[in-house]
């Protein structure tokens, strides 16, 4: 069934998009379902991109269509301003049952950089709440992608995200990222080396003072920079020195919450407690827009002082906590719970992971990466045309029934956690072709 492509292309500016490529040639997706994507002139996609990194349980699961369609007819819109509706709070407590203590009170927002910025602000906020109001500084990380608003671009460390906006916030840091190709190319799962790269926090500490430091975020895995997984060891070191010099740790579990790296989150698969948790996405297998900031009960208490008519932390959005996007995430939990997504990883990440490195030798490939169930394939960039090449190597893809990322010159590959083997070998087989077959 072909669905008419719209005549007017040029009204929507496109995110993240080179528009003008696009609107030349549009590629338009008319429905999903399981594992598949239908474009509009009927070709069927494998969705290798689980959309982007967040229908972790694939496309049409009727029981959040159902969930959805009940809640909007009930009860669609609530405040949470001084108001509530129970599902927030039911939905709340689920989210802190899934992680370890003291991780007990859950913010919610409508997306990952609105979680983002969320968690930075709580950070400033509690620092001061507890009398420590000289700790401003946020520190975040070469390569690390913490969403799109002004905390989020400010921490974070992909210059093509903060060129084009000016100085940003001041009174940020930012360590080294944990890339290294010389040692580490190759890698299946965690890096050996690379721990020491943690280190760098004690420099920066030791610069500015621990008296001065509100927080430190990272994502325990990078993706957005093209999979970026911690070396063995530099995430506890993270931890270790957040905790000697009284500093928050924040996971930005955006992408490796949810089930991505085969644990529920990146807390699970590392064994490591933050202060802070940042969430989107899977949250509500993308149907409905939704983030959620777990905190510790230290924070959460710093802020229950004062008198109690007032209100404790100045911050919120509209739709924080949405009833329809509460519904949505309650019964993607439910999908998560009943089908063992989250906990599926090790199951299948050991193919995937072979899989992926049978690509190793092709043209043009310089390292693969890949942690749980996500991958990135590095690809010598053009000289002179950075990105051109894994460009190239999307359109093809596209082409050949597969829509998957690509970041910089990395094919970055996070399929939904409901993939079978046998989609996993025709993933791999395309890749595969289309680089054999690249300029
Ligand atoms: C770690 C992390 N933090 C925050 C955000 C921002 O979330 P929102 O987009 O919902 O505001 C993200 C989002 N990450 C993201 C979003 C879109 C595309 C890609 C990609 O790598 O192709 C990655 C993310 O990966």
């Amino acid at each position: 069934m072909n669905v008419p492509v719209p005549n007017n292309l040029e009204a929507f500016w496109m995110p993240f998009t080179a528009n003008r490529q696009f609107k030349k040639a549009p590629r338009l997706l008319a429905s999903a379902s399981g594992m598949y994507y239908t474009t509009v002139d009927g070709r069927k996609l494998l969705d290798a991109a689980a959309g982007l990194w967040c229908v972790n349980a694939g496309h049409g699961r009727r029981e959040i269509v159902e969930a959805v369609a009940n809640q909007v007819g009930e009860l669609d819109y609530a405040p949470a301003f001084q108001m509530g509706h129970p599902k927030a709070f039911e939905l709340a407590a689920r989210l802190t049952s899934m992680l370890p203590k003291p991780l007990d009170h859950v913010f919610f927002t409508n997306s990952g950089s609105e979680s983002v910025e969320t968690a930075l602000k709580i950070a400033l906020a509690y620092q001061r709440a507890r009398g420590k109001g000289t700790k401003t500084r946020l520190i975040g990380r070469e390569r690390g992608y913490h969403g799109v608003n002004f905390g989020g671009i400010s921490v974070g460390g992909i210059p093509t995200n903060r060129k084009f906006f000016g100085s940003l916030l001041t009174g940020v840091d930012h360590m080294r990222h944990t890339h290294d190709l010389e040692r580490n190319a190759f890698t299946r799962g965690q890096p050996e080396y690379g721990a020491e790269f943690a280190d760098e926090l004690e420099r920066i500490i030791y610069l500015h003072d621990a008296s001065n430091i509100a927080a430190v975020i990272v994502e325990p895995m990078s993706g957005s920079t093209g999979v970026l997984v911690p070396p063995k060891g530099y995430l506890e070191r993270l931890r270790e020195i957040c905790t000697k010099h009284d500093i928050l740790l924040i996971f930005d579990e955006v992408i490796t919450g949810f089930g991505r790296l085969g644990a529920p989150f990146a807390v699970d698969y590392f064994g490591i407690v933050p202060d802070m948790v940042v969430t989107a996405k899977g949250i509500t297998n993308g149907v409905i827009p939704m983030g959620a900031v777990l905190c510790s009960s230290e924070i959460y208490d710093a802020f229950m002082t004062g008198p109690e008519h007032a209100i404790e932390l100045f911050h919120g959005y509209t739709y924080s906590a949405h009833p329809v996007a509460c519904a949505a995430s309650m019964a993607t939990l439910d999908i998560y719970a009943k089908e063992g997504l989250l906990t599926r990883g090790p199951e299948l990440a050991q193919y995937f992971e072979d899989a992926l490195h049978s690509l190793k030798g092709l043209p043009h490939v310089i390292d693969i990466r890949n942690i749980g169930l996500v991958g990135a394939i590095e690809l010598r960039p053009i000289d002179g045309e950075p990105t051109k090449r894994a460009f190239s190597a999307f359109l093809s893809a596209y082409e050949k029934g597969v829509m998957m990322r690509t970041t910089g010159d990395i094919i970055a590959l996070s399929p939904p956690l409901i993939v079978t083997k046998e989609q996993i070998d025709f993933l791999v087989s395309v890749i595969a072709d289309v680089l054999k077959a690249l300029p």
